[in-house]
């Protein structure tokens, strides 16, 4: 039987001044169906979400709900209209409390007498909690006092609250553990068993073929071919999104896992509120990965290493980088602006907050952080800013109008670019790379990776925490496993290690 169409576009257009992200997308989104949406980044996917969803208006085009034209004019018009989404970035206010947050703009239902009824609020997101299974949260409690993945939870919430007829998930779950991506998979096949449409954008090939009953591949802001599920093939999928066929290796292909006996970091005995007596050392020309669930202290470890969380117990030593071997005399991390002196850098998962600016242009993020190297006897000349910023731009594909396009105008996958882009440049010898890759398509993958390859062998020490397994394996000398603030496992790098070894030391 044929599935019923919910929301119709018909040529709709986007553009931003002269650039077309959108170039008349024609596409039905189907009652009872997980539709993919994939492409590159910048392809366009986010901002056909976007228009969906009353974040942004169209050119051009028109779309349809149940063949009656449909115009949002902001996200509660569409919410109205039973769409609500899902964005790659958590969309909420630290300081008001999760009840607060949930229903922010949304207060009028509350109102009784001309106060807002508190108590009503705060059971109604109890109620909406409920629907993902979240029941120990406090709801009064603020909103900076959640993890990133809480933060992405409660959105998850909030928008299943209002029973949406479409749910539009935008990259989301790479900002998600293991657990939290069971969970939404799970949320997103109920919604279409209860006969819902969703639309799913992800950079995860695999978790695509495997959630979805149709992927729609997207390039260049065109609707390139839509695919059922039977007929779904990595790699003709691949080539749809880039156009030609993807070649060269993905991770590194040697099982060496060998590096230089020359400690960078020694962490000692650190405990702090979630850190619970962590030993280990990042050596010289070694990439270490850190894996484990998202409340197990590894986003935290990063942190700590990069002097943003001070320990409770313990300390971080840094050693300088001597180029004979000698060992030098240890310094103990004390700050961030320490770190950044002793050339320690760090891409934080939550990189829209804690690692760019999104007011600033391209360039002045990428040189933000090398402004030391481009100094000479304290003056920069603009030109060798401009050279370092192409550099980087060519470098990582970076897609933009010019270096001088604000970073927020950027697309998430590009925005990430920046934020790996900024620390590589500046040759940081020590590298702490918290979801380097997070939301960044294939190809450019690729590229990180032979970077990544490349920086361990001329020598930096690379810590890399990931929730993404086959990346762990794939890249890692070595790889600490973490459970409930501690090291639990420790594996070195091998031929036969699987994902399911790994697991085992995370739950
Ligand atoms: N507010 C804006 N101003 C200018 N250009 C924009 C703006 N928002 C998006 N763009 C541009 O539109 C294009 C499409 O972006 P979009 O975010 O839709 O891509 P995407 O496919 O979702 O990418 P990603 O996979 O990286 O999230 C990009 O070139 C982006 O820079």
């Amino acid at each position: 039987m044929d599935k019923q169409v919910f929301l119709e576009t018909k040529q709709i257009s986007k553009k931003f001044n002269d650039v077309t992200a959108v170039n008349q997308v024609s596409m039905n989104v189907k009652l009872g169906e997980i539709r993919g949406l994939i492409g590159e980044n910048g392809s366009g996917k986010s901002t056909i979400s976007a228009m969906m969803s009353g974040l942004l208006s169209v050119t051009s085009g028109e779309m349809r709900i149940d063949g009656a034209t449909y115009r949002p004019k902001d996200t509660l018009d569409a919410r109205e209209h039973k769409i609500s989404m899902i964005v790659q970035e958590t969309g909420t206010i630290p300081e008001l409390s999760i009840a607060e947050n949930m229903f922010l703009g949304e207060e009028q239902r509350f109102v009784k007498r001309g106060f807002v009824d508190y108590k009503r609020m705060n059971q109604e997101a109890e109620r909406a909690l409920e629907l993902i299974e979240l029941r120990e949260l406090d709801v009064t409690r603020p909103m900076y006092t959640l993890g990133f993945e809480q933060r992405k939870l409660i959105e998850i919430a909030r928008a299943l609250y209002y029973d949406p007829t479409l749910f539009i998930v935008d990259e989301t779950t790479t900002a998600l553990s293991h657990e939290g991506r069971v969970l939404i998979h799970q949320i997103m096949r109920r919604l279409r068993d209860q006969n819902k449409a969703v639309l799913f954008i992800s950079h995860d090939l695999s978790e695509l073929m495997d959630v979805c009953d149709v992927l729609t591949v997207m390039r260049d802001g065109e609707l390139i071919t839509s695919i059922e599920k039977q007929d779904f093939d990595e790699n003709h999928i691949k080539q749809s999104m880039v156009g030609r066929v993807i070649e060269g290796n993905y991770y590194r292909v040697d099982y060496d896992g060998s590096y230089d006996d020359q400690v960078m970091i020694r962490v000692r005995n650190v405990s702090s509120s979630v850190l619970k007596d962590i030993q280990l050392d990042l050596h010289k020309g070694e990439i270490l990965g850190i894996g484990g669930l998202s409340g197990s202290g590894m986003h935290e470890l990063g942190k700590l290493l990069y002097g943003g969380l001070k320990p409770v117990k313990g300390e971080v030593l840094v050693y300088e980088n001597k180029e004979d071997g000698t060992s030098a005399i240890p310094r103990k991390l004390k700050s961030i602006k320490a770190a950044m002196a002793s050339g320690i850098g760090y891409v934080s998962k939550d990189r829209d907050k804690e690692t760019l600016i999104m007011e600033a242009s391209i360039k002045d993020n990428l040189v933000l952080s090398a402004l030391d190297q481009l100094s000479h006897f304290g003056l920069i000349l603009p030109g060798e800013e401009k050279r370092f910023a192409l550099r980087q731009i060519e470098g990582l594909k970076i897609k933009a109008s010019s270096m001088n396009q604000n970073v927020g105008e950027l697309s998430g996958g590009n925005k990430q670019k920046v934020s790996f882009g900024k620390w590589i440049g500046n040759h940081s010898k020590i590298l702490i790379l918290d979801s380097p890759t997070r939301g960044v398509d294939v190809g450019v993958k690729t590229t990180m990776y032979q970077l990544l390859y490349t920086l361990k062998k001329e020598g930096y020490s690379i810590l890399m925490i990931s929730e993404e397994l086959p990346e762990l394996i794939g890249m890692s000398d070595r790889i600490l496993m973490m459970k409930d603030g501690r090291i639990c496992k420790e594996f070195s790098r091998a031929e036969n290690l699987s994902e399911a070894m790994l697991i085992e030391h995370m739950i």
